[in-house]
This record gives structure tokens, C-alpha cells and sequence, in this order.
């Protein structure tokens, strides 16, 4: 989906009271593993859960384009048969991500190896977002990369024709550039060796062990290494997508924040690698306990309980935590405006080069509503003013970033005075039914 429609005005109005069920959508980042690996196996794989945001459904459209045969019945439930490692078949046209940093990175690694050319485009943010990241270790594989200057889309990728396997430290903490890396790996002969020194979400290497690859994951002193052996033939899978806990993350903050809530948010998914923010609120004093704690699909998975929590104060986020939690600051930054003292987060500077810069986007909406912030460039401290303190009556830029949106729009359900965002247009990438999902909880959240 390139560029972007009408802007949508949203604004979000004081609420008390918070409550029910929220059934949040599936996780993005199964979502597109599920689609991506499933169009290399060879058979049918069958998906239940699949978030329908418009990146997920980007990322379906190009495995498409690439020869996978794809379909949904009207129960949702999604069949891929794919057509196994190395056999994906050259786009007839431009392959457009749309917003989504994930879908581009991974698909253009998953490409690499295979000799045929694809262009990506993106909307206006993406376009922007740095590829290089993932071009540079895909050169490593015999792949070529012309985009823009900066290593910006529109991008072309000719893929190896004889591809080497690739041993590769990523150099920033990024889960997208590993399993770039790692799906690049698929379709060369040999050991391809990913080492990051800091744990990212490691869905991918689930994931590649699900459909069968041989893969091994070891925590060195050099970091965690993950080895994958090349040209496995993937066996089609049965995949239940988990609840995305990104998602979950707003539903929980609205509760905290707001007088008198009390909201359950069952079957999220509490991996250590993508959990973080839930440590952090419990750590500021939120009323946030996990119910009903188990394992699903090899996952621990809880269902959320957040209540009203008047008394949070700030904390200093362990940098080390970050990548946990590095889509969930922006709505920790609002969190925070609503605690006592200092939330102190350092070690954050991924954040931007995100949909849009998010500390620059959250600190002038977070200014603008009368809360105290200073960042730096990997770090950010947002003074709180306490419950019921943050005046509010600002209009936020969302900068196509959903995240930022949702971010804002949660923060007005407790403000003295309404906060408007001028597009909740790129909800629909992540949290399409973001809007009647709060609605029902009872959180007065309006177009216009
Ligand atoms: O691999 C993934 O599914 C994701 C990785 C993270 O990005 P980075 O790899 O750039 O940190 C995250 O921000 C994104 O929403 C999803
Ligand atoms: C950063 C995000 O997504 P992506 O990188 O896939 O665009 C996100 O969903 O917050």
C-alpha cells in the first residue's frame, strides 16, 4: 500500500471505568514468519490468527507476487502452498511494503539467495527507514543492492546466483537484520552463523525449527550465536498465530492510567524476549498481575489483568532490556507521564529509525500536552506529573507511525482536556480493530 489515504482526525476524551475482555489480534511478527516461511515450504500451511493489518497483508501480496499460492476462507483461516527454498519466482512488478519495516527486510533476505531481481517500494516512512543494515550482510550471501541514496527505498536486489554461506555479527540490536540474515541463509549451501549481542525477539529461529531447518541457538561470551544449515526442505505447518503483546500494550496502559479500570487481556504471549514493558509497569507499581499462566505452542502465555494504579512512580529502564520492549516506549512514555518522578530510558536509539524518529514524535506531543522531557540521542527522561496532572488540549502528529497514534490517543482518556492526533490512519498496519475494541471497553475515543 504506497503513500497513504485521507488523514484520519482522531481525538481521545477523559474516561473512567475501563472494562471486559480485550481481544487483541494476532502477533505481526508470527504473522509474517508464518506467511514468509510457509511460501517456502513445499505443501500447504495452514494459519489461524493471522493479524489482517495492512503490513501482514503486504507481506502476503508478495509472497504472491513471488509464487506462492495464497488464500483465505470466511473463517480466516489462511493456506499457503509454497514453493520451497530457493524456488521463489522473479515479481512481475514492484513489490510495495507499504509501512512495514519487517516485511521488506525479511522478504528482500529471503530473496536474496534465489537468483531472481525484485524492486520494494514503501510509503512515505518506510522509503525513508535505512536499508543498509540488511543490504550489507546480504552482499556477504553474492546479492547486489541499488537503491536510493543512504541505502533508502525504492531498492533493487539481484539475488546470488551461486550463493556463499555468510558468518555475520549484526551490529545493531535488530531482529529484523538476523532473520534477514538467517533466511538468506535457507537457500545457500552450508552453515550460515548469525551472532547478536544482545537477545532479540526470536521468533524466526522457532519458527525455521517448527517447519524443520536444522538450527541451534548457544549463548558464547561472543553473544548468541545461531547456526542454520542451508537448502533444508521446509514441511508445511499447522500455526496458531499467538496474541500480539505490542498490541496487548495499549489496552493495558489505557487501564492503568484511567479511574476505576479493571480489563483482562487473555492469551498474551509472555516471551522473554518481547515481555519487557510488562516488567517495567510492574516495576513502577502498576496493578498488572498475569493470570492463568501457561505454555501454548511452546510459549509462556498469560492472560493480562490491569487495574487502575494511581500510585506508579518513574523507574530507569535497564538499557539491557530494550529490545524486549522497543515497540512499547512510546506508550511507556505516556505511562510515565501519569507516574510520580522520573522514567529514565537509556540504550534507545533504534527508536529512531522506527515508522518515524519516536522519541522526536513523542517528546513534541508529550511537550505539547504540558509534560517535561529531555532526550539525547539513545536516551530519553520523561518527568511524570502524577494522576490526573496532565493538562492534555494538544494536537499530536502521528508521522504515519501507528504507534505513535495509539500512543496519544491512550494518553487522552486521562487528560484534563482531549488530545487529538492528526492521523490514526496507519493504526490499521498493526491494530486494525484498535477502535472498537477500546470502544467496547468503554474508552471514548472519536473520529474527528
Ligand atoms: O522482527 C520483527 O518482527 C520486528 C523487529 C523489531 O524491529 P528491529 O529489528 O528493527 O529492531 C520491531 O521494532 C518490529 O516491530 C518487529
Ligand atoms: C517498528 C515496527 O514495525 P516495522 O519495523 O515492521 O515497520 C512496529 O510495529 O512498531
Amino acid at each position: 500500500m504506497s503513500g497513504h489515504g485521507t488523514p484520519i482526525p482522531m481525538s481521545s476524551h477523559r474516561s473512567t471505568g475501563l472494562s471486559g475482555t480485550a481481544d487483541v489480534p494476532g502477533d505481526k511478527s508470527i504473522s509474517h514468519r508464518a506467511l514468509i516461511l510457509g511460501a517456502l515450504s513445499v505443501g500447504e500451511t495452514v494459519i489461524t490468527g493471522l493479524l489482517e493489518g495492512q503490513d501482514v497483508l503486504d507481506t502476503a501480496k508478495a509472497m504472491q507476487a513471488m509464487g506462492a499460492d495464497i488464500t483465505r476462507d470466511e473463517h480466516g483461516t489462511w493456506r499457503v502452498h509454497g514453493v520451497g527454498v530457493g524456488g521463489f519466482a522473479e515479481p512481475g512488478q514492484v513489490i510495495d511494503c507499504g509501512n512495514s519495516g519487517t516485511g521488506v527486510r525479511l522478504i528482500m533476505g529471503a530473496m536474496a539467495t534465489c537468483p531472481i531481481t525484485a524492486t520494494f517500494t514503501g510509503d512515505a516512512s518506510l522509503n525513508k527507514r535505512p536499508m543498509a543494515r540488511v543490504t550489507d550482510p546480504l552482499a556477504l550471501f553474492g546479492a547486489q543492492a541499488v537503491g536510493r541514496s543512504g541505502g533508502r527505498l525504492p531498492m533493487t536486489i539481484v539475488g546470488a546466483d551461486d550463493p556463499l554461506p555468510v558468518r555475520y555479527t549484526v551490529p545493531v540490536p535488530s531482529a529484523q537484520v538476523k532473520s534477514a540474515v538467517l533466511l538468506a541463509g535457507l537457500n545457500a549451501p552450508g552453515q550460515t552463523v548469525v551472532i547478536e549481542q544482545e537477545a532479540t525477539r526470536d521468533h524466526t529461529e522457532r519458527m525455521l525449527a517448527g517447519f524443520g531447518a536444522q538450527i541451534t541457538t548457544e549463548d558464547t561470551d561472543e553473544g548468541r550465536v545461531i547456526i542454520l544449515t542451508g537448502q533444508p526442505e521446509l514441511s508445511p505447518q499447522t500455526i496458531v498465530v499467538p496474541r500480539d503483546p505490542s498490541s496487548a500494550a495499549f489496552p493495558v496502559c489505557a487501564a492503568l492510567i484511567t479511574e476505576g479500570s479493571d480489563v483482562l487481556v487473555p492469551n498474551i504471549g509472555l516471551n522473554p524476549t518481547r515481555a519487557g514493558l510488562f516488567t517495567t509497569l510492574r516495576e513502577m507499581g502498576a496493578d498488572l498481575s498475569y493470570e492463568n499462566q501457561r505454555e501454548e505452542g511452546g510459549e509462556p502465555v498469560a492472560d493480562l489483568r490491569a487495574r487502575f494504579s494511581p500510585d506508579m512512580t518513574g523507574v530507569e529502564v535497564p538499557p539491557e532490556r530494550a529490545a524486549s520492549m522497543i515497540d512499547e516506549y512510546p506508550v511507556l512514555s505516556v505511562v510515565a507521564a501519569f507516574a510520580k518522578g522520573d522514567t529514565v530510558m537509556r540504550g534507545v536509539k533504534e527508536l529512531r529509525v522506527k515508522e518515524s524518529d519516536r522519541i522526536e514524535a513523542m517528546t513534541t506531543g508529550l511537550r505539547a500536552n504540558g509534560v517535561a522531557v529531555e532526550d539525547g540521542p539513545d536516551w530519553w527522561i520523561v518527568t511524570g506529573r502524577g494522576m490526573g496532572n496532565v493538562r492534555g488540549g494538544a494536537t499530536c502528529a502521528s508521522h504515519l507511525d501507528h504507534r505513535i497514534a495509539m500512543s496519544f490517543l491512550v494518553m487522552g482518556l486521562a487528560t484534563q482536556s482531549p488530545v487529538h492526533v492528526d492521523d490514526g490512519g496507519p493504526i490499521a498496519t498493526s491494530f486494525p480493530v484498535f477502535e472498537p475494541l477500546m470502544a467496547d471497553l468503554g474508552a471514548d475515543i472519536r473520529r474527528g
